[in-house]
């Protein structure tokens, strides 16, 4: 399985439980390992036999300005779904962090992985 990755994106999200949270966007700090073969592009050269990680950037940042989610579970669920269903991923690791929302904690998160690796 090869791997694309997008790391330590930054994005603005109306995200969490608390009200505070749901009155103003916040900014969130994304992962993505995206699983597919790349192995036409790196035949073809061709940037329409891979999944464009400009494209995937592009969609989730208008995803994130029209939806709303309580939880870091809910939104990475929906993002690992949009991979695999609208770009073809087969495998993905999407992992999600807040920074600064706990005192004496850096950064929470959830990790998680969907679809086959074979
Ligand atoms: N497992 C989770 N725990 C918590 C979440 C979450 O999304 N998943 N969210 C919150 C609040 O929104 C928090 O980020 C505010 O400090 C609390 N626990």
């Amino acid at each position: 399985m090869d791997i694309i990755f997008i790391e330590d994106l930054r994005l603005s999200a109306h995200i969490g439980i608390y009200p505070r949270e749901k009155a103003m966007a916040q900014t969130i700090e994304l992962s993505l390992q995206i699983g597919a073969s790349t192995a036409s592009a790196g035949a073809s050269d061709d940037i329409g036999d891979t999944i464009d990680y400009a494209q995937v950037v592009e969609r989730l940042r208008r995803e994130l300005a029209e939806r709303r989610f309580n939880l870091l579970e809910k939104l990475a669920e929906y993002i690992a779904s949009l991979l695999r269903d609208d770009f073809g991923a087969a495998w993905v690791r999407v992992s999600i962090a807040k920074q600064g929302v706990m005192r004496g904690v850096r950064r929470v998160g959830v990790v998680i992985e969907r679809g086959s690796r074979d």
